[in-house]
């Protein structure tokens, strides 16, 4: 784990002899984002809206991670649909009342909210590698006045993104800046690109109890280390044990999400039917090229008293 206070370290140009990562800042606006591309060519791009990763290739820039929705929304007007949102301070539809968040939307407000670029740091790996660490920010002054009023608390977010050669670690620091305490929830809702959904497996959930979202709601183990997705799958594991969730594709691996103090992954594919219902979804079969595997504190609450900081995320490694 990194430092736990909230605030990112100063700007720091890496000790490092050898050319650096590049860091950019194009477009203006709602769809401005930043780029950073390590001289061997791997890539991150993070748009200030909704601090979202939309693109992370590896393999010297020559493979795609990240699934992207032909017609996502990249100008602010809504959640992206696909990259890396960010779900906060609530998964999914809140409770319907009696909690502060009940009035927020689904999901929650970091995912449509306008961050802070804070700036770059770089760093050489104990191979001689370079990486660069972005750093975003979200307190409660850059909120809408609807999300404002709907959750009034303090708050500040610093939301870490390090790209290195083979892998993607992206990091949320939450701190109480208030005076009172609060609960959230928090979950990085991975889009994995991938060949063919047919062959591929999610590995590593073997024990675990799951919310079948699409089973009403129902409670089940997993009883087989490999899932096979043939159909929709919404799937909510919690108090997950190991630290990696896998994803196989034609029996090789492609991924590794590793967990890093969160103890939850949702696994999700819409389907022929969901995809073709999701306006932003495109192209309709694309369910094929994608599969979420989200990891995240998604089962009751964290709660954080006034001053008390928690941080949790996941590295993702590129296998190919
Ligand atoms: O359409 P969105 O609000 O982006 O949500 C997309 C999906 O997110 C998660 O994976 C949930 O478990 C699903 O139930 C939901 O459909």
């Amino acid at each position: 784990m990194v430092d736990r206070t909230n605030r990112p370290s100063a700007l720091k140009a890496t000790d490092a002899a050898g050319p650096e990562a590049q860091v950019d800042i194009v477009g203006s606006g709602s769809s401005s984002k930043v780029i950073a591309t390590l001289p061997s060519g791997e890539s991150v791009e993070v748009l200030l809206f909704g601090a979202t990763v939309t693109s992370w290739k590896s393999n010297g820039g020559k493979t795609e991670n990240l699934w992207l929705s032909e017609k996502a929304a990249l100008d602010g007007s809504k959640a992206v649909r696909g990259g890396v949102p960010v779900v906060f301070p609530v998964f999914g539809p809140p409770p319907k009342s009696g909690h502060p968040t009940s009035t927020l939307p689904q999901h929650g407000f970091a995912r449509t909210s306008r961050w802070e670029f804070l700036g770059k740091s770089s760093a050489e790996d104990a191979l001689g590698s370079n990486s660069v660490k972005l750093d975003f920010g979200l307190y409660r002054s850059g909120l809408s006045e609807d999300a404002r009023e709907a959750w009034p608390l303090d708050f500040g977010l610093v939301y870490s993104v390090t790209l290195s050669k083979d892998s993607l670690q992206t990091i949320i620091n939450v701190r109480n800046e208030g005076q009172q305490s609060f609960e959230f929830q928090f979950l990085l809702h991975t889009y994995f690109k991938i060949q063919d959904i047919s062959k591929v497996a999610v590995n590593g959930l073997l024990g675990v109890t799951y919310v079948d979202k699409v089973l009403n709601a129902t409670e089940h183990k997993q009883s087989d280390n490999s899932i096979k997705i043939t159909g929709e799958v919404d799937r909510v594991y919690t108090s997950i044990p190991q630290d990696t969730t896998s994803i196989v594709e034609d029996g090789k691996p492609r991924f590794d999400v590793v967990r890093d103090n969160l103890q939850d992954t949702v696994v999700w594919n819409p389907w022929i039917e969901k995809a073709k219902s999701m306006g932003d979804f495109s192209p309709d079969d694309d369910y094929k090229h994608m599969i979420c595997v989200e990891v995240g504190t998604v089962q009751g609450w964290q709660k954080l008293e006034k001053g008390e900081v928690f941080e949790g995320g996941q590295t993702i490694k590129s296998l190919l």
